[in-house]
């Protein structure tokens, strides 16, 4: 299977430079940005100044507002949107979405109400079957890969031949997929690993050093495998790209909204102060902790840190008596 035509919906950070990848990997590339300057922009300059200041865009890659004629002949098709608005964008593009092409989902998040993973609302909106989805997740800042910084991803699909093709498609010198079967295992990786980099970034901006980091980021895996494992993911890929990969970037990293988000309010901010910090960006986790939490609850899985950053970000809870929360609770095995 080789894929030529990749059309990407979504022209933030990480749209626009998935994008880049592909058009680098040497796929023609039609992004659809909602702002017809931001279209505009990346077809006549080469540029996506708003969210990627300084990069250049290679010239395999076109853009348009219009989604149907960024949708014709589409082989590919990724999807680059917040985790919330993902239904409401595909509901509206629906019936401009080629019937044989491949669905790519580049979304980290569980969506509020349904408590569905991404590739759930794909495959329920565009009506197609698990195989025709995919799932891109990894350690991928947007910066940093903008700028060709090496770094590695995985690319999980049901139907095994379908994650070749797409790996084959966003193979460059700087970005090294992999493809895995678990679906499942991926998604709540990327999911996850949002919410427990608030966590951390609250730690930061409380004062506390690499223990409390580090404490974090592993009974944060821990919380994450354990939810994992329940709903039939396999233990092995919270231990991969998708898992401790991407978890220890975005809890480690400047750049993560997520993180940079829980900073401010650890740094004694309002949730209205801290967006203010993402810009016009998303930081998944902020929804996420909510959705997360209550998929949990529903099935019975103890998610501590979860649990503690919905209570934070919706319920007025105070960052400064976290420690004593999560340290506080009854004493147990590591592995119970
Ligand atoms: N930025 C990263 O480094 C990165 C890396 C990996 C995965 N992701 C994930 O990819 C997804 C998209 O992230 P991003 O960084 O490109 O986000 P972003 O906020 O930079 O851009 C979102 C894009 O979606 C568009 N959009 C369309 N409908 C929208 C709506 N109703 N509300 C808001 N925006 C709407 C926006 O105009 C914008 O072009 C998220 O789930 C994120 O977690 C991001
Ligand atoms: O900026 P964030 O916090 O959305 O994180 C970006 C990516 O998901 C890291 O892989």
């Amino acid at each position: 299977m080789d894929l030529q035509r990749v059309t990407v919906l979504g022209a933030g950070s990480w749209g626009t430079t998935f994008a880049k990848v592909l058009g680098d990997a040497g796929r023609d590339v039609t992004i659809w940005a909602r702002r017809p300057e931001v279209a505009a922009e990346i077809r006549d300059a080469g540029t996506n100044g708003a969210y990627l200041p300084g990069v250049a865009l290679p010239s395999r890659i076109t853009a348009t507002a219009d989604p149907a004629a960024a949708l014709d002949g589409a082989e590919v098709v990724v999807l680059a949107v917040p985790s919330q608005s993902l239904r409401a964008n595909l509901t509206a593009w629906r019936g401009l979405l080629p019937p044989e092409a491949i669905l790519v989902s580049l979304a980290k998040g569980v969506e509020l109400g349904t408590l569905k993973r991404m590739s759930e609302v794909i495959t329920e909106i565009a009506g197609v079957p698990d195989g025709q989805v995919v799932v891109v997740s990894g350690p991928n800042l947007a910066k940093e890969i903008a700028q060709e910084q090496p770094s590695a991803a995985v690319v999980a699909c049901a139907d095994h031949e379908r994650a070749v093709a797409v790996q084959r498609a966003c193979f460059t010198g700087y970005f090294r997929p992999y493809t895995n079967t678990d679906v499942v295992g991926c998604e709540l990786g990327g999911a996850c690993k949002n919410v427990i980099a608030l966590s951390c970034g609250m730690a930061a901006g409380l004062g506390f050093g690499t223990n409390t980091m580090a404490t974090l980021i592993t009974r944060g895996l821990a919380e994450t495998a354990r939810l994992g494992v329940k709903l039939g993911a396999d233990p092995l890929t919270f231990a991969g790209l998708a898992g401790v990969g991407d978890l220890v970037a975005t809890c480690s990293s400047p750049l993560s909204r997520n993180r940079t988000f829980g900073e401010r309010l650890g740094r004694g901010e309002s949730v209205a102060q801290a967006q203010e910090s993402v810009g016009g960006q998303v930081a998944e986790g902020v929804k996420s902790c909510t959705s997360i939490r209550d998929l949990a609850s529903g099935l019975g899985v103890d998610m501590p840190i979860t649990d503690a950053m919905h209570r934070v970000c919706h319920e007025g809870g105070d960052p400064r008596r976290l420690g004593a929360e999560l340290l506080g609770r009854d004493r147990k095995h590591e592995w119970s």
